[in-house]
């Protein structure tokens, strides 16, 4: 068990490596605090595309990309600030089974001067084992105000054949598809898949959503968050994407927990933990 802080002497930016039991590891950059790798047994579990901008120019393609405090577009950039802002580095450590990472966030005058111009504190824990990673953050209100947010944990897993991904547990759950404007429909299959340009946000999910290829499943499990996000931008749009490789989308899916339907109010003082658990089984059918 090891923790590795490289540092930006040849202009690369700067990312903690966090090296588990059984071959694990977990790569976060303090850009945007982006994990961009997490390995379980060895094998790479997070896509993140060969055309990814790791040079602090754009939001990073790929891995667990935070968004706050706006999901999508509106007054701010899209999906807000955190994912282009660069955190700060707080400490990791060893802990039981676990190596952790720690990382906070604050308001600058840039953040103060837009129009969500509140003071907060984010932060943010990430927390690997042989076989799982969790990812939380806190957020809390440090300003004289109530402020209200979306956010959400833009996780972007690497999968062998999006042709034989199935996502489960979406069952009986209503989404809004954000490709045709169709909302509150019902999801009436056991077995998601995908074979189109699919972007939709399910609401009244169950606490834990699975990811099954091969005889592979990744469980994600949510804390505090209300929705999922299932998107897979397809060929066409992946090839509108300058960071996006035009035959990526056949190796990825992003299943994202956050809490974008509704927003998260705090009062001054106020404080909630919202995160992520993905776990690493086999199946064995
Ligand atoms: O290109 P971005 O800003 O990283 O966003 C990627 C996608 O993120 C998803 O969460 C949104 O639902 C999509 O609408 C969006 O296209």
């Amino acid at each position: 068990m090891s923790v590795e802080k490289i540092n930006s002497s040849d202009g690369s930016l700067e990312r903690i490596i966090l090296k588990g039991q059984n071959k694990s590891s977990v790569e976060i950059y303090l850009y945007g605090a982006t994990v961009t790798s997490w390995k379980s047994g060895g094998r790479e579990r997070l896509f993140l595309s060969s055309q990814a901008k790791l040079d602090g120019s754009k939001a990073i393609r790929g891995g667990i990309p935070l968004v706050f405090p706006q999901f999508g577009p509106g007054e701010l950039p899209q999906h807000g600030f955190a994912r282009t802002r660069k955190w700060e580095f707080l400490d990791a450590f060893e802990h039981g089974e676990s190596m952790v990472a720690q990382f906070r966030l604050t308001e600058n005058e840039e953040t103060l001067a837009s129009k969500w111009p509140y003071k907060f504190i984010l932060n943010y824990t990430v927390d690997l084992t042989a076989t799982t990673l969790s990812t939380i953050i806190k957020y809390e209100n440090t300003d004289t105000r109530e402020f209200s947010f979306t956010s959400l944990m833009h996780t972007y897993f690497r999968v062998p054949d999006i042709s034989s991904t199935v996502v489960r547990g979406l069952e009986g759950s209503l989404y809004a598809n954000k490709i045709t404007g169709a909302d509150n429909v019902a999801e009436d299959r056991e077995n998601v898949m995908i074979a189109e340009n699919e972007d939709r946000v399910y609401i009244n999910v169950p606490d834990t959503v699975s990811i099954k290829y091969g005889k592979e499943q990744v469980s994600v499990r949510r804390f505090n968050f209300e929705d999922v996000v299932l998107w897979n931008p397809w060929a066409e749009k992946a090839a509108e994407m300058s960071d996006f490789g035009d035959n990526e989308f056949k190796n990825m899916i992003c299943v994202e927990p956050g809490t974008v339907s509704n927003r998260i109010s705090l009062r001054p003082g106020q404080v909630i933990s919202c995160g992520q658990l993905l776990a690493v089984n086999d199946v064995l059918a």
